[in-house]
């Protein structure tokens, strides 16, 4: 039975160090939550805490109505029903397949541990492969044998540390899709923890943006991409660039590519008071290539990307913007090429 993960100003830190400064957050039960941060940023050491191997400091942890950290209660990591799913999967390679996925089911009846195991490799899509042994599977089987383990006792909450980062690329993002599809299936509360932003987005319901030990934003991808809470987060998420604005008495934004209105249906974040200078986000999707398009821009540098480039573009006055466009439009460099702004999301922030 999967359970709603509340994280309420959570504190930890090792000797003198702080690790993590009032991490709040709430996983809904059912829900695929991911911590995504660069390398040091204190990812894993909010897993721990979560599992029970960390004490927190400052703040609680509860599991539904369950108390499990709190800085005078640390219930033991084994009460805490969670599963845990590491980045070596960590199978018992002297054990079948079917014997790694029984493992936590010790205290129920032989039969019923057949009829799990069975369930579970039927989940994971590797019926016929219970007598297999470990170091005949590949790593993305091996890693769906360690999932079918960890959920196998049907965990209140399932913690995941970078658990494709052995794989290489494609299979990451077909066993990323392929995890959701298991998660959602089994309805398990489950947190993962990567530095991979397309794995992020493939997995999550809600994605937290960690640096430096506090959380940034915690929201669905597609708001965290379009609506950053921060000039930090939309740094670190996806690519971009600044354009300088001016707001309006109307509230609309004037830049050199002309006055950007924000939809009443869209959040415009910081967006300044009239006559402040702010800077206005572009992606790269907001530039659309329109071989007719009144406004020019140079090609000063492209990347093929497979079915689109990834065109770095300059403007007259020497400002540079990015443009994602369809790979048919093979564009030399040097060239001047039409292009609109299609922003739906004017996101601004003050100038610091
Ligand atoms: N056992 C420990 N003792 C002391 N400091 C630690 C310990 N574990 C982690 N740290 C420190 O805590 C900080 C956060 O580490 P953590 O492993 O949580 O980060 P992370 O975001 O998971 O990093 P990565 O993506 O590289 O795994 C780092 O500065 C690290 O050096």
């Amino acid at each position: 039975m999967s359970t709603t993960l509340h994280i309420d100003r959570v504190s930890c830190g090792y000797a003198a160090n702080t690790v993590l400064e009032q991490i709040s957050f709430t996983l809904a039960a059912g829900q695929v939550g991911c911590l995504l941060g660069p390398s040091g940023c204190g990812k894993t050491t909010l897993l721990r805490a979560i599992a029970g191997l960390e004490p927190v400091r400052h703040g609680e942890i509860r599991l539904g109505e369950q108390l499990l950290s709190a800085p005078d209660y640390q219930l033991a990591a084994q009460q805490r029903g969670i599963g845990l799913v590491f980045q070596d999967f960590a199978l018992f390679p002297h054990l079948s397949v079917a014997d790694n996925i029984a493992f936590g089911l010790f205290n129920q009846a032989k039969i019923q541990q057949r009829q799990r195991v069975a369930d579970m490799l039927t989940l994971v899509g590797l019926e016929g492969y219970a007598q297999a042994m470990p170091h005949q599977l590949s790593g993305g089987q091996q890693q769906r044998v360690a999932l079918a383990r960890a959920l196998a006792p049907r965990p209140r909450l399932l913690l995941l540390d970078e658990p494709f980062s052995s794989l290489d690329v494609s299979l990451r993002q077909q066993l990323g899709q392929e995890v959701r599809r298991i998660l959602k299936a089994s309805a398990t509360t489950a947190l993962l923890v990567t530095h991979d932003q397309q794995e992020a987005f493939i997995l999550a319901d809600e994605v937290g943006v960690m640096m430096r030990g506090s959380l940034l934003q915690w929201a669905p991808p597609y708001q965290l991409y379009h609506q950053p809470a921060t000039h930090q987060v939309a740094d670190f998420i996806g690519e971009q660039v600044w354009l300088l604005g001016e707001v309006q008495p109307d509230g609309c934004v004037l830049t050199e590519l002309g006055r950007l209105c924000t939809q009443s249906a869209c959040v415009t974040a910081a967006a300044g008071s009239a006559g402040e200078l702010v800077d206005v986000l572009i992606r790269p999707d907001d530039v659309v290539h329109q071989d007719d398009a009144p406004l020019r821009a140079v090609v000063v540098n492209k990347q093929f990307r497979g079915a689109e480039f990834l065109y770095q573009l300059q403007l007259p006055s020497g400002q540079l913007l990015l443009a994602l466009v369809p790979s048919h439009h093979d564009h030399q460099l040097g060239e001047a090429i039409g292009i609109v702004l299609a922003a739906d999301h004017v996101v601004t922030f003050r100038r610091s």
